[in-house]
């Protein structure tokens, strides 16, 4: 009786981070209103003297408001970061109390998204560490593959061997390519069993075995990939193995949703909500876990994991989600891109203190419930509402009134009436005429699906949570070229600044159906990459107006230095404490600076210019993949920590101008502070460009230093110091005015 009445999980806010955060906000909210003080008395007096030229100073009064708008919209993360504990040992021991789980994987173009990669997702998915016939795995394949479609058949052939011997020898890493190949079995428990030793030599043969097969089946892959196509649904189950003996299979289903280039399939968003559908008719699990194709199960006790908080009568009546962290297993001793993202997971920690993290993406148990809104519709309703919101379906719309109860039959063979209805569930026009994708399933609206969608659900009242345990359950792979972080960045900067410029934008959209600071917490990341403008202007103006001998700050001497100083030096130094109260070195607070750097000067530009466009219909928003195949050389690079800025020169250009700017006005205006005597004066506006050069320094060796392929091209370097020169030059003739 003692044992089940001790909670499943735990929450303990992070004191002492707290505190600190908040003293800090108090003492630089002090600052920033000496500082706006400083401005605006100055301002005035410009006005009336004109002493100096009014416009540069103007757009740096700019850039500190929005600089400071961005920050206190930031201070909601900092309010009542908590973190969370769960004990799954305290679950029910009887496996018929643990609710059905659905997997969804999605992938999109075998040649961008290898196969074996994609495969080992499935099977580890379907090796989870849970009753197997409470799983079903569903691969969504967006480009229709025939490539994707055999895959999968091997991986179902494959996986009759791999799940028993997982659950047989409790194996922990349950994700094939790792465990055989990169150390993955060390703590195997059976390791001095001979029976154990010959199994999994057998195992591994037919690994090898399943490995070919795909190498062989992958030679076509990218011509492989329609966006022009029927749907295709093929359920994998094991109705035909008579064996009785055998253990139970989890049901893996493929499935390629009707694409035609007529009608929008809305990338992943489109693919999910198919996914959700035909799901609903196939085993209408209440639970739902999100995977990308990349983002294996590193845990099998991940499901257990969430269930501490879904068996949890406290907390899951309101939970929407559980968000596992996305971590990855690529990341190289450097981390030069800041691919492990811990910019956003600290911030989430403060979100799971205010209602809940948003989606980040994969790696998350959903409920079905949240997802259809069931909760809202009342039980009177008209059929024909329903059909409104969720499409004409009947057996959809029955399936959420069947509480959970799977269709398929106990033979678990898929009846021809049930396939009719999963072809209608997935084809391309099925979404048209109904809610799906605007109050339904997940929205289509941004190219970020994820956060439009969780800023939906807790606009509903729903809440998340977010664990982090301390092995990773689930590992990707991020991007280890600087183009693919920026491509992938941009992505995520224009969705973002989709949702900004849109009424969805937290500040006004959630007034009275989130709290204020979850409010914040909404527009705080969706805001991102407006920072954008205040950075360009602090990597120009101050710059011109050094070379023209125009004072933008308070002289050394002046008592408002000390404010500008402060307020520089306790921000460096919260970051560093927040990186190193996270686990890491304070070497990673220099890399993520220098991460925000170029993204703001390269894709937040974009971004910020893409979602201006969209709105206005000049420009369609798209979701480009992220390349997970890399080259060896490259590779090679990103191991020994070398910047590698091989790409479009739109992207790279602009880093490296900005980057030139900044040492020729730092060198030409240290001359000019030599001869005129005004260091004084000009003091702050040295060190602005001075603190980027050296900071940036990986630039500087990439275009001036480094002979190899990784470094900048040539004929970037030359494009960029054309752009610095230009900008220079009609810079200063604006500004003078
Ligand atoms: O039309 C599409 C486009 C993408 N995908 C899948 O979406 C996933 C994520 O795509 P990826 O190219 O890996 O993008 P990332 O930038 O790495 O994805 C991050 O950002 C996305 C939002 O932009 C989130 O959906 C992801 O979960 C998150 O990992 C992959 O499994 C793709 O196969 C589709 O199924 N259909
Ligand atoms: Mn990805």
């Amino acid at each position: 009786m003692e044992k089940t009445s001790l909670p499943l999980n735990d929450c303990h806010v992070m004191k002492t981070e707290m505190i600190i955060n908040r003293l800090h906000m108090l003492f630089i909210g002090i600052a920033l209103l000496c500082l706006f003080y400083y401005r605006t008395t100055t301002l005035s007096q410009i006005i009336k003297t004109r002493e100096i030229p009014i416009l540069p100073f103007l757009l740096i009064f700019i850039s500190e408001l929005l600089f400071t708008f961005i920050w206190i919209l930031h201070q909601a993360y900092r309010w009542k970061p908590v973190t969370r504990t769960v004990y799954p040992e305290r679950l029910p021991q009887d496996h018929e109390k643990l609710p059905p789980v659905d997997v969804f994987i999605c992938t999109a173009d075998p040649s961008k998204e290898p196969s074996l990669g994609v495969m080992n997702t499935v099977l580890s998915a379907m090796a989870l560490d849970y009753p197997p016939h409470k799983i079903a795995v569903y691969l969504s394949d967006d480009g229709g593959s025939f490539v994707t479609l055999q895959a999968t058949r091997e991986a179902w052939k494959f996986s009759k061997w791999w799940v028993p011997f997982c659950r047989k020898y409790e194996v922990q890493n349950r994700c094939p390519e790792p465990y055989f190949f990169s150390g993955g079995d060390d703590d195997d428990k059976f390791i001095s069993s001979s029976e154990f030793v010959a199994e999994k030599k057998e195992i591994e043969k037919r690994y090898n075995e399943f490995k070919e097969a795909l190498e062989n089946n992958s030679v076509n892959a990218s011509g492989s990939v329609s966006r022009d196509h029927a749907p295709t649904i093929e359920v994998m189950n094991d109705s035909d193995a008579k064996d009785s003996d055998k253990e139970e299979m989890p049901v893996l289903v493929y499935v390629a949703r009707e694409k035609r280039p007529s009608h929008p399939h809305h990338f992943k968003a489109g693919a999910l909500n198919v996914l959700i559908r035909v799901s609903a008719l196939v085993s209408n699990a209440p639970y739902i876990l999100v995977l990308d194709c990349d983002h294996y199960c590193n845990d099998p006790t991940s499901a257990r994991q969430a269930m501490c908080f879904y068996l949890d009568p406290e907390i899951s009546p309101k939970l929407a989600f559980v968000q596992f962290p996305q971590k990855f297993h690529n990341i190289s001793e450097h981390d030069l891109y800041d691919g492990r993202l811990y910019y956003y997971w600290r911030k989430w920690l403060g979100m799971d203190g205010l209602g809940g993290p948003s989606i980040s993406g994969c790696n998350l148990y959903l409920k079905r419930e949240a997802l259809f809104g069931t909760k809202y519709i009342k039980n009177d309703i008209d059929i024909s509402h329903l059909k409104k919101s969720f499409g004409s379906s009947n057996e959809l719309i029955k399936s959420i009134y069947k509480n959970y109860q799977p269709h398929l039959p106990k033979d678990r063979k898929i009846t021809d009436a049930l396939e009719k209805e999963v072809q209608l569930l997935a084809s391309s026009t099925y979404d048209s005429q109904s809610e799906w994708g605007k109050q339904v399933g997940f929205i289509y609206f941004s190219v970020v699906e994820d956060n439009i969608t969780s800023e939906l659900l807790h606009c509903q009242g729903w809440i998340s949570v977010w664990i982090d345990p301390p092995r990773p359950c689930f590992l990707g792979s991020c991007p280890t070229i600087l183009s693919d972080m920026l491509v992938q960045q941009a992505r995520w900067g224009l969705g973002l600044m989709q949702i900004s410029l849109s009424k969805y934008c937290a500040l006004f959209f959630g007034r009275g159906k989130m709290s204020t600071l979850q409010c914040m917490c909404y527009a705080g990341g969706t805001t991102d990459p407006l920072y954008v403008i205040p950075f360009y202007i602090s990597c120009i103006i101050p710059q011109i107006c050094l070379l023209l001998g125009i004072p933008l700050y308070p002289k050394v001497s002046d008592p408002f230095f000390v404010v500008f100083a402060f307020i520089f030096i306790a921000s460096q130094l919260k970051h560093v404490q927040e990186v190193v109260s996270f686990g890491d070195s304070i070497r990673t607070a220099l890399y993520e600076q220098r991460v925000l750097m170029m993204k703001s000067a390269s894709c937040y530009l974009y971004a910020t210019l893409g979602a201006f466009l969209d709105k206005l219909g000049l420009h369609e928003a798209h979701f480009t993949l992220t390349n997970k195949v890399v080259d060896d050389e490259q590779a090679r690079r990103y191991q020994k920590g070398i910047y590698d800025f091989q790409g479009s020169p739109m992207l790279i250009a602009p880093i490296c101008s900005l980057y030139i700017l900044n040492v020729a006005s730092f060198v030409l205006g240290i001359a000019r502070i030599i001869q005129s005597h005004n260091a004084n004066e000009l003091f702050v506006q040295a060190f602005i460009p001075l603190f980027g050069i050296i900071v940036n320094y990986h630039v500087f060796e990439g275009m001036v230093l480094r002979k190899d392929k990784g470094r900048v091209s040539p004929s970037v370097s030359l494009l960029s110091v054309a752009i610095a020169a230009f900008t220079l030059f009609f810079g200063s003739l604006i500004l003078i005015y």
